[in-house]
């Protein structure tokens, strides 16, 4: 790791034990906070991490001031669920109707951004099966004690839960496999993010309004590049959330995981003149299946279409709708 990244990840890294909700609370001030939590069919988890937010950090302290489910798709009752244990739902498609609606977990944290008021977003997956709420205190502390902070991301280890198995820091291959060797490859200054991929994570919301998203499982690659480009790695963050378990994805949905972040590193590097449009990558992966007859090749599509920075279109829809009239 270069000298300035080992010097910025002892400076910023932290832990959620240094955030009791009391104590990010005497700093909340007049700022507000925001939870968006994505979800695609996540009702055996989405109810009781709503909860284990509502209880402790809404009814019992005022951290929290919205929790925010968006359903991205979910063919189960991911949303009545949530509903249920107390948060605001929308379905994606239902955001932004007038825009073609597009795919994906990126599509559903972006849309959520015309949806929530918080100062302060925090984003939380809805698969984990050990939340607790310190997963919200100590991401959401670092940036309302010191203003000048701009995006907080968790960190943790990670076990792979297999049937009868647990493996305590096996989990989190696209990250070891992919996301990793390419941030140390392309984007050293970053190779001290201890889970570049980690769905939780907090911004400011001006900071994250002025940003691209990217639809699928780039958005948290591309987050991390150009924030850091936004920003400055002195205004980024990590929190150390202790452990974190959810529900691992096949080893063929981790492919085309892969070729996502792929696709998204190399519109990065593209962007900054590093990789030529004389060859752009192909954004078709094929993958096998073994049949009696033979191999069945199966052919996907890990594309990544990507939303515009949203502040550009609260203006444009702001001149379309005037004040008094404002269609966020
Ligand atoms: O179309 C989708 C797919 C997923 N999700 C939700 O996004 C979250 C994370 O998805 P998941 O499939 O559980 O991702 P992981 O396999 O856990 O992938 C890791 O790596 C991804 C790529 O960076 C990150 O987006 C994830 O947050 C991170 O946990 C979950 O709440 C999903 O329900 C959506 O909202 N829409
Ligand atoms: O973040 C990752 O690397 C992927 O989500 C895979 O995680 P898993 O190996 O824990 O399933």
């Amino acid at each position: 790791m270069p000298t300035r990244t080992r010097q910025w990840m002892s400076r910023n890294t932290g832990s959620h034990l240094d955030w009791p909700a009391e104590r990010a609370l005497a700093h909340k001030g007049a700022e507000t906070v925001s939870v968006v939590l994505p979800a695609k069919d996540e009702q055996e988890t989405v109810g009781a991490i709503v909860e284990a937010i509502r209880k402790p950090l809404v009814e019992r302290l005022p951290l929290v001031d919205e929790i925010v489910v968006i359903d991205s798709r979910s063919g189960d009752g991911t949303a009545v669920t949530a509903r249920e244990a107390g948060a605001l739902v929308y379905h994606q498609d239902d955001i932004l109707p007038d825009l073609p609606g597009l795919w994906g977990k990126g599509e559903a944290l972006w849309k959520s951004l015309a949806v929530t008021t918080g100062d302060v977003v925090v984003f939380v997956d809805a698969d984990i099966r050990n939340f607790g709420p310190h997963f919200i205190t100590g991401l959401v502390g670092p940036l309302l004690a010191d203003p000048d902070m701009g995006y907080v991301k968790g960190c943790y280890s990670r076990p792979l839960l297999e049937e009868g198995s647990v493996a305590p820091a096996d989990g989190g291959r696209v990250t070891e496999l992919v996301a990793r060797p390419l941030l140390n490859m392309c984007w050293p200054h970053l190779s001290g993010f201890v889970q570049p991929l980690a769905g939780e994570y907090a911004g400011r919301r001006a900071v994250l309004e002025a940003v691209p998203f990217v639809c699928g499982y780039g958005v948290e690659f591309a987050l991390l590049v150009d924030l850091a480009d936004l920003l400055g790695v002195d205004r980024m963050a990590q929190t150390d959330l202790g452990v974190r378990e959810h529900s691992h994805q096949s080893t063929a949905a981790l492919g085309r995981m892969s070729g996502q972040i792929i696709n998204t590193a190399w519109s990065r590097l593209h962007r900054h003149g590093l990789a030529t449009a004389a060859r752009p990558p192909a954004t078709g992966l094929t993958q096998f299946v073994q049949t009696p007859v033979g191999y069945h090749a199966l052919d996907w599509d890990v594309d990544v279409p990507e939303r515009p920075p949203m502040r550009q279109v609260a203006h444009a829809r702001s001149a379309q709708f005037p004040p008094g009239r404002v269609q966020r």
